[in-house]
């Protein structure tokens, strides 16, 4: 009799999407822990080219983010970047986004991670029933923020860290230290280039 064939193992994928400007600790420990304790095969940070938000928030260049996300992420080999939001350019909504990933993958479930601002917006996102038909989404805390949500999201326990990527740039413009709330790296880079002295 023929040997049954093992069935193939489905790929387990996070997706930690947002700004990344600039990308830091939290992102980092957020994208850690969630890569280890739901036991993921590989966790994408994916930078948004231009935020989707109605309300919209400002950004700087998507060159700059992806530096910085690259030098943030050089010695994490479980942690890599997602360009398909950049590559497209303008705004990208996530369910679209989702839809071209899993289509191209057919046999990587995916994780969508968002911290706990963004749940109440939820209702608020384009095409929620179908990206949650997609994808899992993931819940992390933030201070602040609800911890409950009537949507099926899995939380995800990581530290509760009152920090952000407006915080570090009000910091710089201020002209105060913002050593150990990002890699060193990206701190040298954000000076280098003169990002964020500017901020209001
Ligand atoms: N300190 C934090 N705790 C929990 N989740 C966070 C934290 N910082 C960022 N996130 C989550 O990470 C994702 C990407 O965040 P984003 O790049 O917008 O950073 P941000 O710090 O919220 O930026 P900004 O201050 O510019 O709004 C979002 O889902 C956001 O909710
Ligand atoms: O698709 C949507 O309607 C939608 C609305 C708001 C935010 N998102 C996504 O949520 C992620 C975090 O958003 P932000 O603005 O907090 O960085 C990022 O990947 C956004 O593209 C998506």
């Amino acid at each position: 009799m023929a040997p049954l064939e093992e069935p193939t193992k489905r790929r387990q994928v996070g997706i930690l999407g947002g700004n990344f400007n600039p990308v830091h600790n939290a992102h980092l420990i957020i994208a850690d822990q969630v890569y280890h304790q739901l036991g993921l095969d590989k966790l994408y940070l994916m930078p948004a080219y231009e935020p989707p938000h109605i309300d919209e928030k400002k950004t700087i260049s998507a060159d700059f983010r992806l530096e910085m996300l690259a030098l943030a992420l050089t010695d994490a080999e479980h942690l890599e970047i997602e360009t398909v939001e950049i590559e497209r350019t303008g705004k990208s909504f996530t369910y679209d986004t989702m839809k071209e990933l899993t289509e191209k993958n057919p046999n990587t479930d995916y994780y969508f991670i968002i911290g706990g601002d963004m749940v109440d917006y939820l209702p608020k996102w384009h095409r929620l029933e179908e990206l949650m038909a997609l994808v899992q989404l993931v819940g992390v805390r933030r201070p602040n923020y609800p911890v409950e949500s009537a949507y099926p999201i899995i939380w995800v326990d990581v530290p509760l860290m009152d920090l952000s990527s407006s915080y570090i740039r009000k910091k710089v413009a201020e002209g105060c230290s913002i050593n150990y709330l990002l890699p060193k790296s990206v701190i040298n880079y954000i000076h280098e280039k003169g990002l964020y002295v500017d901020e209001n």
